[in-house]
């Protein structure tokens, strides 16, 4: 790996790998650029331990770091269930004393080379502010569902067979095994979720008591049957007295479970807890299926941001990773000013089974930017969406019609956890 020794506008800076005896000052130069209220000790462990240097970029201003990237090698589930080779594209940031100097776009210029010559199709990333991306060519993918749940009010109805899976308490670092067992089942069934790395397990049992605002440390209570667990849920609760009157708060972390059955009776849990009344829920599928057993939609507080961002990086090798659920034949005319290599006629073939993607020099069905190909891409959003704000132009009459449900997914994409 080279250094890109460079001149800016102000200053000289040099835009090189970064080493594990740097990380300390490159993670403070990110704390910074987040605000600079200090980690844990716990959390700045964890992210020690799960940053990849070698695949890490900082910029140097002299003996000061003044701007930080990194790149997770993840795996993404995409629609057809396929794992795909993912650049995680983490912990950017660029000191205040050097911003809008072009120093985030030398990072994206150099990183989306290296996630190329490394041979992953994709990169993605979750966003401080979905503004900065779209200009790199990544285009908003998955949403994450919010509810504040009025759980006094709202009752729930639950399936058969739910009075029969067994629930108990555990310490979460107990079960964290079997929890994970249940996790990894999951993966492969929902585009945008991530299979997990040596490491990430902790991810989930992060509780540094300085960010509990209130609340109690991680609980977990596990689904149980034939004495296998089936399910989980890792929640904290916040309790709350108002004149004498209970008004606790339960706060969801994370929920996974194997059957309709266990993950009725992990929320029927969640909603039932004593001395509650309201169950917070901050990043869930927005097809989550707990939203067809309450009785009021109304008094959950629904709300919906961007999550995953998504970029194509090998345009051809991600489209063919892929299925489709209704056969396709069409010729995209792609724009990609900032990877270039993606520029021009791309003829996409498939189905359920599998597809092609290949450079063509046949007319062109469908005109847009890898950005909307990359909002497409896990089913999120759907290509006559975007038509309809002029993101893709339909060249032959009928094309959009038969593209855009074959990039549908059966299921919402969605990613389970930040990074
Ligand atoms: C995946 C993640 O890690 S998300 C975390 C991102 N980091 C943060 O939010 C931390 C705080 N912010 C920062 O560190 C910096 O302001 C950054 C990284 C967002 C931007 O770094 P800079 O070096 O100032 O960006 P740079 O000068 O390369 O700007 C490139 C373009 O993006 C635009 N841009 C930069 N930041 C933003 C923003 N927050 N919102 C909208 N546009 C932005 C610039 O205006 C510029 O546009 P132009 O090409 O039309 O002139």
């Amino acid at each position: 790996m080279g250094t890109d020794a460079r001149n800016t506008r102000a200053d000289r800076t040099e835009l090189r790998v970064l080493r594990r005896d740097e990380w300390n000052t490159w993670y403070d130069t990110l704390s910074t650029a987040f605000g600079g209220i200090p980690e844990s000790a716990e959390e700045r462990e964890l992210w020690d331990g799960l940053t990849e240097v070698d695949r890490s970029l900082g910029i140097w201003d002299g003996d000061a770091c003044v701007g930080t990237a990194g790149a997770f090698s993840f795996r993404v589930t995409v629609p057809g269930g396929a794992s795909v080779p993912a650049a995680g594209i983490t912990m950017v940031s660029v000191a205040a004393t050097h911003r809008r100097r072009g120093l985030l776009t030398s990072m994206m210029r150099r990183q989306l080379d290296d996630v190329r010559s490394w041979g992953e199709p994709l990169a993605v990333l979750t966003a401080s502010e979905p503004a900065i991306y779209g200009r790199f060519g990544y285009g908003i993918a998955t949403l994450r569902g919010s509810a504040e749940i009025d759980t006094a009010r709202v009752r729930l109805t639950v399936p058969p067979g739910t009075d029969d899976v067994r629930l108990r308490y555990a310490e979460p670092g107990a079960v964290r095994e079997q929890c994970e067992a249940v996790y990894a089942r999951q993966v492969a069934g929902r585009p945008g979720m991530l299979a997990r790395r040596p490491g990430w397990e902790n991810l989930p049992l992060l509780d540094p008591e300085s960010e509990r605002q209130g609340t109690s440390p991680l609980q977990c209570v596990v689904a149980e049957r034939d004495g296998e667990v089936v399910g989980y849920a890792r929640y904290f609760v916040k309790p709350e007295w108002d004149d004498s009157v209970p008004m606790g708060e339960v706060r969801l972390r994370d929920l996974e479970a194997l059957d309709p059955a266990s993950y009725a009776a992990l929320w029927r849990f969640l909603f039932g807890i004593d001395l509650t009344s309201k169950l917070t829920v901050r990043s869930r599928p927005v097809d989550d299926s707990w939203q067809h057993l309450v009785s009021d939609l109304r008094r959950c507080g629904l709300r919906q941001q961007d999550s995953l961002h998504v970029r194509l990086v090998d345009l051809g090798a991600a489209l063919e990773a892929r299925t489709y659920q209704t056969p396709v034949d069409v010729v995209f005319e792609v724009e990609d000013v900032f990877c270039p290599w993606n520029e021009g006629r791309w003829r996409l073939t498939g189905d359920a089974k599998g597809a092609s993607c290949k450079r063509t020099e046949e007319p062109a069905d469908l005109a847009l930017s890898v950005r909307e190909l990359g909002a497409a891409y896990l089913g999120g959003f759907s290509l006559a969406s975007l038509a309809g704000a002029g993101r893709v132009r339909e060249l032959r009459a009928g094309a959009l019609a038969e593209a855009s449900p074959a990039f549908g997914s059966t299921v919402a994409p969605w990613l389970p956890h930040g990074f």
